[in-house]
């Protein structure tokens, strides 16, 4: 079963064409990496795969069926990680993380085990606002890996890790993939891209 399938998707704002006519597919258990230039479409892209932005033609299909946010099984299977993350101002680094564990029905309760592998266990008390971007990153990252999933889209996940973050990500998607979860992600680093890719989309500028 293909994980994920894009056809024909484009996306147009105003004059400027940003995604033309865009075709792949990822098999379950693959990770693909969107490549690019700054600007050629990758978050545009990811957007429209999460159903945070409409295509203005082409389709999206998660496990076979189109794409559709108001469907909770779909809902339910796709983890996503995108670079315009809103956290609750007053809930604290381990609240987020029951909240979006609970909400989600996990059948084991991660939240633990996230924050000591994510290095947030000495944040855990703290509101979003009072960590560094690095740690909100972090945040954001943890927030994918405390509910089910089947399909984890990553915007840039190694965006503002330190080189101890980047090996551990590595893994981590490594982990993920023999799981059995598909990773669709955006990157910028070579190194993270060589350790992890199987299937390369290039974007033109
Ligand atoms: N809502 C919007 N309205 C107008 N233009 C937009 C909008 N969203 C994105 N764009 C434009 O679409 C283009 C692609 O943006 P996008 O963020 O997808 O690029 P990217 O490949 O992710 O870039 P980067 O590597 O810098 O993260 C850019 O020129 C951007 O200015």
């Amino acid at each position: 079963m293909d994980a994920l399938t894009v056809r024909g998707l484009s996306r147009n704002f105003g004059t400027l064409l940003v995604l033309d006519d865009i075709t792949f597919t990822v098999e379950t258990g693959r990770i693909a990496t969107v490549l690019g230039p700054n600007g050629s479409g990758k978050t545009t892209l990811l957007r429209c795969v999460v159903g945070a932005d409409r295509p203005d033609s082409g389709e999206v299909l998660i496990a076979g069926h189109p794409a559709d946010e108001s469907d909770p099984g779909q809902r339910s299977m796709v983890a996503a990680a995108l670079d315009d993350i809103d956290f609750f101002p007053d809930l604290s680094v381990v609240e987020h993380l029951e909240l979006l564990s609970f909400a989600h029905g996990h059948a084991a309760d991660p939240v633990e085990e996230v924050l000591t592998e994510l290095g947030l266990d000495p944040a855990r008390d703290q509101l979003p606002a009072t960590l560094s971007s690095g740690q909100r990153r972090r945040l954001a990252l943890a927030s994918c890996f405390v509910r089910p999933r089947r399909l984890l889209v990553l915007d840039e996940p190694e965006q503002r890790l330190d080189a101890r973050g980047k090996a551990w990500l590595a893994d981590r998607l490594r982990r993920e993939q023999a799981d059995g979860t598909t990773v669709l992600m955006a990157s910028h680093d070579t190194d993270l891209i060589d350790a992890v890719t199987d299937l390369r989309i290039e974007l033109g500028a």
